[in-house]
């Protein structure tokens, strides 16, 4: 059975709430478990899942946040280390799908937070499943 955790940041809590709803649809579907940890922000997500990982007892990762552009570069910052870390734990032969929103407005937030056509929680839900298969086929 394979076995996911999705870590997420709830620094927008509603949005949170509503990328949560599709991942955990695109795993139930694919008959996946998972477990769920809770982080205060985006650049909180590959530690905790570097600290997750030395258990064992998940098969992949689902990063779960929304990064709403502010007034300053702190932006950039939240949006670009959390991607280049999450890769780089990818790199280190970890299944992930990477489903942090990085926007300019909630209005976006909110238009790929929820199960629709942009629903990104769901797509990195079925991201980090194909990696697992990809993984399991290359030994
Ligand atoms: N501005 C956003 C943040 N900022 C917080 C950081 O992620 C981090 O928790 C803090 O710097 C302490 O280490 N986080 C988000 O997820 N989204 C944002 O828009
Ligand atoms: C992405 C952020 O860190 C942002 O929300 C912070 O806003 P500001 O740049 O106005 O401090």
């Amino acid at each position: 059975m394979t076995n996911i955790l999705i870590v997420e940041a709830r620094f927008y809590g509603a949005i949170a709430d509503a990328q949560i709803e599709g991942a955990r649809a695109a795993l139930s579907a694919a008959g996946a478990t998972h477990d769920v940890l809770t982080v205060p922000g985006a650049l909180e997500i590959p530690a905790a899942i570097a600290f997750a990982d030395a258990s064992g007892n998940y098969d992949g990762y689902v990063a779960l946040g929304c990064v709403i552009r502010g007034e300053t570069y702190h932006f950039e910052v939240v949006a670009g280390e959390s991607a280049r870390a999450i890769m780089a734990l990818t790199l280190d032969g970890l299944a992930i799908g990477n489903g942090i929103l990085t926007v300019e407005n909630e209005a976006q937030a909110w238009a790929r937070a929820r199960q629709s056509e942009k629903d990104k929680g769901g797509e990195a839900a079925k991201a980090v499943l194909a990696m697992i298969a990809i993984k399991a086929k290359f030994g």
